[in-house]
Parts: C-alpha cells; structure tokens; sequence
C-alpha cells in the first residue's frame, strides 16, 4: 500500500567531480521521492548518475548540493559523521552487488551485525521471520565462503531488513547471481514490499529486473528524465534504448 509521507525525499541534488577538462557533472539537480510501501527501480545508460544518486540519497556520499529527508529527519543537515553513521546504521537497508558480508562471521552473525555495532538487542520475533522469509533457516552457521552467490545475497538482504529500516537501497543487487537466483532474490524484494511494508530503491542495469518494480526511474547526463509505473520488459527495454540511441 502506498502512503503518502515518503520515506526518501531529495530536492535539488548536485553532484560533480574533477575541475577544468575533467570536471563531470554527476548529477545536475536531481528531485526524487522513494514513497513508503512501494519499491522504485532506478535505471540509466552508463555514467548517467545511477550510483552516485543512491549513495548521495542514502548518506554514503554527500551532494554538493541539495537536500536529502530520510523520513522526517534531514540527511543532509547532519554535520557530525557520527550522527550519520548511526541514521546509516539504524534507519536504512543496504544491498551491494559485491554481498560485503564480513568473512569471518556466520550467516546469522552477519545478520545480526546491525544490532551488535548499535549495542542492541535484536528482536527475535522480527529475525526469525527474516530468516524463514529468505530461507536460511539452514544455512545459519555457514560462513560466507560456505554459501553460494544467491544464499550470500540472501543473507545480506536479511541483514539489511532485520532492523525494519525505513528504506532499503539496493545496488545492481542481481549483478553478480545467475538467473535462477536473480529471480529469487527479486522476488523476495518484492514480497519485503508487499508482506512487509518496506520501502526499496534499486539501481539496476536489467529490464527484467526492473519489472519487479512498482515504478521505474531513468536518469540521463545526471537528470532524472523519465518515469514508468507498471513496467514491463517490453516498456523499460523500448525506453532505455532510446535513453541509449540519444546518448550515443
Ligand atoms: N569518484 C569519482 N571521481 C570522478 N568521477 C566520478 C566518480 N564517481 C563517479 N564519477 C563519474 O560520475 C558520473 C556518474 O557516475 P555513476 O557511477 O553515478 O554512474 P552510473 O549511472 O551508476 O554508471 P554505471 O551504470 O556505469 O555504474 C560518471 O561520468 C562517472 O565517471
């Protein structure tokens, strides 16, 4: 169900690199809204500001201009790296294509780790139906070089989703799994949406990605250019191609 307050807000993000010949203008003033209960797709050429839009929403980059709102509280105004370590820490989901799950720790260590950096007590109830949801009730004391690629991805969405964040970001979060685990993991995303209430904003390259999406985002030369809801293969596939016909 979409409600209206969102759970990301962005108003007027800049983003550049480099000065002189090898100035790059990142993002060139870029309003977005990731609203809560609906899972946004972001998509775009190469170098069109994909990445640098999601870590600047999600506090891992800062904007050279612009205002980010993570709910209620104003990312950007956070001075104190502790501050926004803590709003990273506490109110928001993670998913990297590369997993970055810790090597050291188990499955269930690394799903836990949210709350043992917070010094906190996990919710027991909230894990275990984390944990059944992704189907790793089995897999719990491996470590990740015990797992394959998708049980790895799967473990980083349930670590990304124990602390019941009010957005979860994903990056190409599919880029590095075969089909068969693409899908699931997809899926499962789409479910934490519907069964769950979270909020997802994945970066990704791939249209049948991009389906399982209530919404779908373009961006071109760091502008936000286009908007599709119900995507199908077909749209977002006719759409990025001539995103990439114009860029070429
Ligand atoms: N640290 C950096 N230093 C210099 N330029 C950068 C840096 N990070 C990104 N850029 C440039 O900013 C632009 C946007 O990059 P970004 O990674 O956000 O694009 P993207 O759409 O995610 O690309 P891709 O699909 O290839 O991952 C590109 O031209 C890129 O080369």
């Amino acid at each position: 169900m979409t409600q209206t307050i969102a759970a990301v807000r962005a108003s007027g993000l800049a983003k550049r690199y480099g000065a002189g010949d090898s100035r790059v203008v990142a993002l060139a003033g870029v309003d977005v809204e990731f609203r809560r209960g609906e899972f946004t797709a972001i998509m775009g050429p190469s170098g069109s500001g994909k990445s640098t839009l999601m870590h600047c929403a999600a506090g891992l980059d800062r904007a050279d201009e612009g205002t980010v709102w993570i709910g209620d509280t104003e990312l950007t105004a956070l001075r104190d790296d502790d501050a926004l370590t803590r709003l990273r820490r506490d109110r928001v989901g993670f998913v990297f294509q590369a997993f970055n799950l810790l090597p050291t720790l188990t499955a269930l260590e690394n799903i836990t780790l949210p709350f043992d950096l917070a010094g906190r007590k996990h919710d027991q109830e909230t894990l275990d139906a984390v944990i059944a949801a992704l189907n790793l009730q089995n897999r719990l004391h491996h470590r990740p070089s015990q797992l394959s690629g998708g049980q790895q991805q799967r473990v980083a969405c349930a670590r990304a989703l124990v602390t019941r964040p009010e957005v979860v970001f994903a990056d190409e979060p599919t880029g590095a799994l075969d089909s068969a685990a693409s899908a699931e993991l997809l899926g499962f995303l789409r479910r934490s949406v519907d069964a769950l209430g979270r909020t997802v904003a994945m970066v990704t390259h791939e249209p049948s990605a991009a389906t399982y999406a209530d919404r779908v985002l373009f961006l071109k030369d760091g502008c936000l250019v286009d908007e599709i809801h119900a995507p199908t293969a077909d749209s977002v596939l006719e759409r990025m191609k001539s995103l990439e016909k114009a860029a070429a």
